[in-house]
Parts: C-alpha cells; structure tokens; sequence
C-alpha cells in the first residue's frame, strides 16, 4: 500500500493497487499491519456502502465530535466522485483549509480522513458508489455538519450542486468565533 500525504496532516491518500494475473485481479482493501504507523492502534468497528443517483450531488459533510470522534477511509467501488477533507481542528495549522482528491473505482485508493476532519462528496458520476471504513461507531447524537456552501470554506465543487439531503441543507453556518474542534 503506497501513503501519500497532502497539504492536511493526517489527510492521506492511500493506493491499494490491484494484482492482476491471468485470472482477473486481486487486492487488498485494509491492512492494520501496513498501515499501522497512520492507523496507530484503532480499530475498524463499521464500515458503510454508499451509492449515489445524481451526478453533482453531494453528500456531507458530517464529523462526529469527540469522544465518538473517528478516523474514515473511504473508497470509490464505482463511478467517479470528488472526495473533501476539512480540518476542523483546533489550533491546527490548516485550521479550515479543505482538501479534495477525485476517487475512482478503476483507481485503487482510498482517502484518509482523521478525527477533527470533516467529509462530503460530490459524485462526478451518476449511480456512484463508496466505501467507507470507521474507527468509530455512528452516534447520531455526536454528528456535526458543515454547509456545502459556506463561505468561511469557499469549496470549489467542479459541478453545479444537483442534490442534497434536507439535512445537509440544514447545517449551520461556522460561527465567526468558531475556534475549532479538540479531539
Ligand atoms: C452514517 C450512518 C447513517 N445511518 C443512517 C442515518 C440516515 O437515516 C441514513 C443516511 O445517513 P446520512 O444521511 O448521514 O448519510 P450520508 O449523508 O450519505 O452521509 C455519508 O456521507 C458523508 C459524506 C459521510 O462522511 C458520512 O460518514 C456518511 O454517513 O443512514 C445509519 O443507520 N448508520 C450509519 O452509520
């Protein structure tokens, strides 16, 4: 499995690629051993499929605050989508800067998203599908969201925004005091 960092610490993309023979091909999606030096000691406790009609929709973007704060890996098994990091972390030297990595089905890879990041999803296209590794289990209560459009963000989505849930319509806009998550 290849790491590369990006402009957010923590905020990895990691290359899973597939081994392919004269049978078809064969890849690992998850390895504790291998990735334990950004993995550390966590455990994956849930993993979760999205697929996602409209292309231009976007889904997010969703953290959880601590103690049900979590670290994700997420994974593109079909279609195209702009995957987003935002680092919500106190004192954090990115604090609010956001990061976006196309992930694909027929690229082997997954975004790392680690606690105090946010992360949402437009779908470059249509009937895409994700995977989505947790370290955590989805507390409903401990859920926090960012507005797609916020402006203390400015998120440059490559596609007009075609489809949203009520919900993530409904997230607040970051307080001009927001100092930040401490997880
Ligand atoms: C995460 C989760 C959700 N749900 C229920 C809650 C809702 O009734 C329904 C859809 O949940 P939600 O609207 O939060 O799903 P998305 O908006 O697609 O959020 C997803 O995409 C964004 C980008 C993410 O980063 C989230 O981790 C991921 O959940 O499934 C569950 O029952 N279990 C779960 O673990």
């Amino acid at each position: 499995m290849n790491v590369t960092p990006t402009p957010i610490a923590g905020v990895m993309l990691v290359e899973t690629p597939l081994r392919e023979d004269h049978r078809g091909a064969f890849g690992r999606l998850y390895c504790d051993r291998e990735l334990a030096d950004l993995a550390g000691t966590r455990r994956i406790v849930q993993i979760n499929q999205s697929r996602t009609r409209e292309a231009g929709a976007v889904r997010g973007l969703h953290f959880q605050h601590a103690p049900h704060a979590e670290m994700k890996f997420v994974r593109c098994l079909r279609g195209r989508v702009w995957d987003v990091a935002v680092d919500l972390r106190a004192g954090s030297s990115t604090f609010l800067r956001w990061h976006a990595q196309e992930l694909r089905a027929d690229r082997h890879a997954m975004l790392v998203i680690p606690e105090g990041c946010a992360h949402g999803f437009q779908v470059l296209e249509a009937d895409s599908e994700l995977l989505y590794l947790h370290t955590a289990h989805y507390d409903p209560d401990a859920e926090g969201g960012l507005r797609h459009d916020d402006p203390r963000l400015a998120i440059a989505w490559p596609l007009p925004v075609a489809d949203l849930s009520e919900r993530d319509r409904a997230h607040p806009l970051l307080s001009p005091d927001f100092a930040g998550l401490d997880v």
